[in-house]
């Protein structure tokens, strides 16, 4: 199978997570446009999304799903998202697709983070996929001299923009062993507006594709 196939095979798995005329929380990125159409196709209603990003926004609103601010509603039963990596634990690295700051605002909304994968992303330890940092632009050289201090390699990921309209350090190098620690730590920088670890908002449930069928694991 594919990698798209696998996609598309926990997007699908992921409709069966969504409850039925509740607010839903919306990651963002190739996995999540495929579980957002798969949602739309299934007939399944919601009351209405909340969403992290303008392209999953506007890809809602085509299929006619409503989507309204974080600043409407108290709290989502469930956050559907992807990962760029995934380790035993549920902690997890995003932001590959730019989208981690809106992402982590959702996610501590929600109830019940589904993460939805293909098994690729399932790594032993979460590093090797390179650490997206949102920064403001003047602390970026501090922020990546602290890196650098932790043995990792920081560089500006170029013609990129967050819809928030701020840049995006990728860090490569790094090993992270504890999560919850280099989360805690990261937070704590100057200039720093969010770092790609999501373990404080780590998934409660991640579906996993594989050519065999979809593995799920319970956190
Ligand atoms: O900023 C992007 C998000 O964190 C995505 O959830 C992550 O990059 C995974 O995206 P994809 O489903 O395209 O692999």
């Amino acid at each position: 199978m594919t990698q798209d196939e696998l996609k598309q095979l926990v997007a699908q798995a992921a409709v069966a997570h969504v409850v039925e005329g509740a607010w839903l929380g919306v990651g963002t990125g190739s996995t999540v446009n495929l579980f957002i159409d798969a949602l739309a196709a299934s007939g399944k209603r919601i009351r209405g999304a909340v969403s992290s990003s303008e392209a999953s926004t506007a890809r809602l609103r085509g299929h006619g799903i409503e989507v309204v601010d974080a600043a409407s509603v108290d709290r989502l039963p469930v956050y559907v998202d992807g990962a760029d990596e995934i380790d035993g634990r549920g902690h997890m690295i995003k932001g590959g697709g730019a989208a981690l700051t809106r992402e982590k605002i959702v996610a501590d909304l929600a109830d019940r983070f589904v993460c939805i994968a293909d098994e690729s992303k399932l790594v032993d330890v979460l590093g090797r996929f390179p650490l997206p940092v949102e920064v403001i632009p003047m602390a970026a050289p501090q922020v990546a001299r602290r890196f650098a201090a932790l043995g990792g390699q920081a560089s500006l990921r170029l013609g990129v923009l967050t819809d928030n309209g701020h840049p995006i350090l990728d860090v490569r190098g790094l090993r992270i062993a504890d999560p919850l620690a280099m989360e805690t730590e990261v937070n704590q920088w100057p200039g720093v507006v969010t770092v790609g670890i999501f373990a404080r908002h780590r998934a409660k449930l991640a579906l996993l594709g594989m050519p065999q069928g979809v593995r799920t694991l319970d956190f």
